[in-house]
């Protein structure tokens, strides 16, 4: 009920006038039905077909009187001619009525589509950290999709209501206690429902969930091709996939045949009701001939909006369970929004560190504290106190899941340490200065991102303006300017999905040279040489020395070869910081973490 009531608060927001034009055109819609129904009974009168008293019948008898009056004969060709126009008009309404749900129903979904993609992207990193990417894939694919059919069907059930009001009010004025009996029996109906729309609701609970493992899977499976080729797990993945295409099968058939369940009761109902209906009528309430036929028409009219009004809701419940994944994804992140929307960008100047960045009495753990025992808590940092000198070389090194990923996300202020506080230049890091600090990053990750593109694409997602020149000089920088001219179409080559056409090293050194081109003033290379051979991984060497005194230089590195020139060396063990200071320094201390390893890699 309460996702019901964000869809129409939402609906209104974004489409209020043309939901109201719509109500407009289907009230009209449904009048000039009804209305048609009363010609029926002239024109039956008029062919022979009934020997009636059209003056019984309301609305018809007043509206012949008046025709009399002006003198208008009653004749096949008029009335036939007022049918067309009543029927032809309404055609054309109900053409304009169907145009704008669909533009009413589009216009929704690119606003939630719109929305919910800003609110994701503007989460912070650590909301991306407890959710699987192929849940985003889903949300704004399959369940999107199915906002988009729960609109239709909810501008479908708000018509059926509309029409079903006034066919009930023309009803009403031919036979009150005939139109009391349909309604009654309508009411019984909604009752008998409620079991289906409960069970619809579950069902498409269950398809919101079968869909998120869905996507999850091909996402792990198409990832993955690689690993899985190579060994031999193919059996076991399709085995897998085989069963959740069952369940999504056996899922999507309960369903159906709940609808179909459903939708036999209606019509057997209706039958039933109708030969009830006749004979009350004529047994016990005389009613006339003429009236006993219109009723018969409305209510065959009357009683599929019934049904109509019942199987839309039944559908739309199924469908809500989309929305509400969807509105609960938005509120989540909306909850998680790194910073003030207001915050542009564009508007905020890079933030330039001219002494140091410091941590200052820093502890961190992915899973949250909140309730649980200190010695229970596993921190992936703990009590990191250090000071990165501007301008300078930084190495941190460490075993795998030592922290050093961790403490070079805190740096970048991805993510917010439970104690403790990052210091730039003596200052904690507000959002806006946040922002300037990540415009003056360069980073280029573990596992470097490239998108399906050219290489100039990619290039210049960072700096859009870039010249041929720039890219040229900032792909020398990271020694790719040699492959990138053997390539038959140089810098549009394109690069494959996540860059699969290149290899580790080559995409690595792209990566490098695009954030090289944006001319940061902090550049931070998260092993950013293991996939290089010797000779690249030494000009790589040799360009960061170049580069020192002219930007703060943060290098996670395995290969410990590539930091022989940092000024500094943080070695972080467990989670804390074991030992600091020059290369010579700690390569020199006896029994370090360090020394071991040193020693480890020679
Ligand atoms: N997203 C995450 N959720 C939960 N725990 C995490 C997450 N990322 C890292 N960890 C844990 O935090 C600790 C530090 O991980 P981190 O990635 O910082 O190590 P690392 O030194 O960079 O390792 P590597 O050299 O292998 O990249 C590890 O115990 C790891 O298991």
């Amino acid at each position: 009920m309460k996702a019901m009531r964000i869809l129409l608060k939402k609906l209104y927001a974004v489409a209020g006038s043309k939901v109201l034009l719509h109500l407009t055109l289907m009230l009209l819609v449904s009048c000039l039905e009804g209305i048609g129904i009363f010609l029926i009974i002239p024109l039956l009168s008029i062919i022979g077909a009934f020997d009636m008293n059209v003056d019984a019948v309301p609305f018809v008898g007043s509206a012949m009187k008046a025709l009399e009056e002006l003198k208008i004969p009653l004749n096949l060709p008029i009335v036939l001619a007022a049918y067309i126009l009543l029927v032809g008009g309404q055609a054309l309404l109900q053409r304009n009525q169907t145009v704008l749900s669909e533009k009413i129903s589009q216009k929704y979904v690119k606003s939630l589509r719109v929305e919910t993609h800003r609110s994701l992207l503007r989460a912070k990193w650590e909301f991306f950290l407890k959710r699987r990417k192929s849940d985003f894939n889903q949300m704004l694919s399959t369940e999107l999709n199915r906002v988009s059919r729960g609109i239709d069907l909810f501008l479908m059930l708000i018509s059926s209501v509309a029409f079903t009001v006034i066919q009930i009010g023309f009803a009403m004025w031919l036979s009150f206690q005939l139109t009391a009996i349909i309604i009654a029996s309508g009411l019984v109906l909604s009752l008998v429902s409620r079991r289906f729309i409960r069970k619809s609701a579950q069902y498409g609970q269950e398809s919101s969930r079968l869909f998120k493992s869905y996507f999850a899977g091909l996402n792990d499976h198409f990832g993955g091709m690689k690993d899985i080729k190579s060994n031999q797990l193919e059996s076991s993945h399709i085995s897998w996939f085989q069963t959740l295409a069952g369940k999504i099968e056996t899922n999507y058939l309960r369903a159906y045949r709940l609808y179909a369940n459903s939708q036999l009761l209606y019509r057997v109902s209706s039958v039933l009701l109708i030969a009830v209906f006749v004979y009350f009528s004529i047994t016990f309430l005389h009613v006339a001939a003429e009236q006993l036929l219109l009723i018969v028409l409305i209510f065959t009219r009357l009683w599929p909006r019934f049904i109509s009004i019942q199987s839309s809701l039944e559908r739309l419940v199924s469908e809500m369970s989309a929305f509400e994944s969807l509105t609960t994804l938005q509120q989540e992140s909306d909850e998680a929004r790194e910073a003030d929307e207001s915050l542009d960008d564009e508007a905020i100047a890079p933030l330039r560190v001219e002494g140091s960045i410091a941590c200052s009495g820093i502890h961190y753990c992915y899973d949250g504290s909140e309730g649980a025992e200190e010695s229970e808590v596993h921190y992936a940092l703990k009590n990191i106190n250090i000071s990165i000198p501007a301008n300078q070389m930084t190495a941190i090194v460490g075993k795998s899941g030592a922290g050093k990923s961790t403490l070079v996300d805190l740096l970048m202020g991805l993510i917010k340490p439970i104690s403790g506080k990052v210091l730039v230049d003596g200052k904690e890091l507000t959002d806006e200065r946040l922002y300037g600090l990540r415009q003056s990053i360069g980073y280029v990750a573990q596992d470097p991102f490239l998108f399906h593109g050219s290489l100039r694409d990619n290039l210049k997602l960072v700096v859009p303006e870039a010249t041929d020149e720039q890219m040229w000089e900032a792909l020398s920088f990271s020694a790719s300017e040699q492959f990138v001219r053997n390539l038959p179409q140089g810098l549009d080559t394109i690069v494959g999905d996540r860059g699969v056409k290149l290899s580790g090293g080559e995409r690595q050194r792209i990566v490098l040279a695009r954030a090289i081109l944006r001319k940061p003033s902090i550049l931070v290379l998260d092993e950013a040489t293991s996939a290089l051979d010797n000779e690249n991984e030494l000009r790589i060497k040799e360009a960061l020395e170049r580069l020192k005194g002219k930007m703060t230089i943060i290098v996670i590195a395995h290969r410990l070869s590539t930091i022989r020139n940092a000024n500094q060396v943080i070695v972080l063990e467990d989670g804390e910081i074991v030992q600091q200071g020059g290369y010579a320094q700690l390569s020199s201390e006896p029994r370090g973490v360090f020394q071991r390893l040193l020693a480890n890699q020679s």
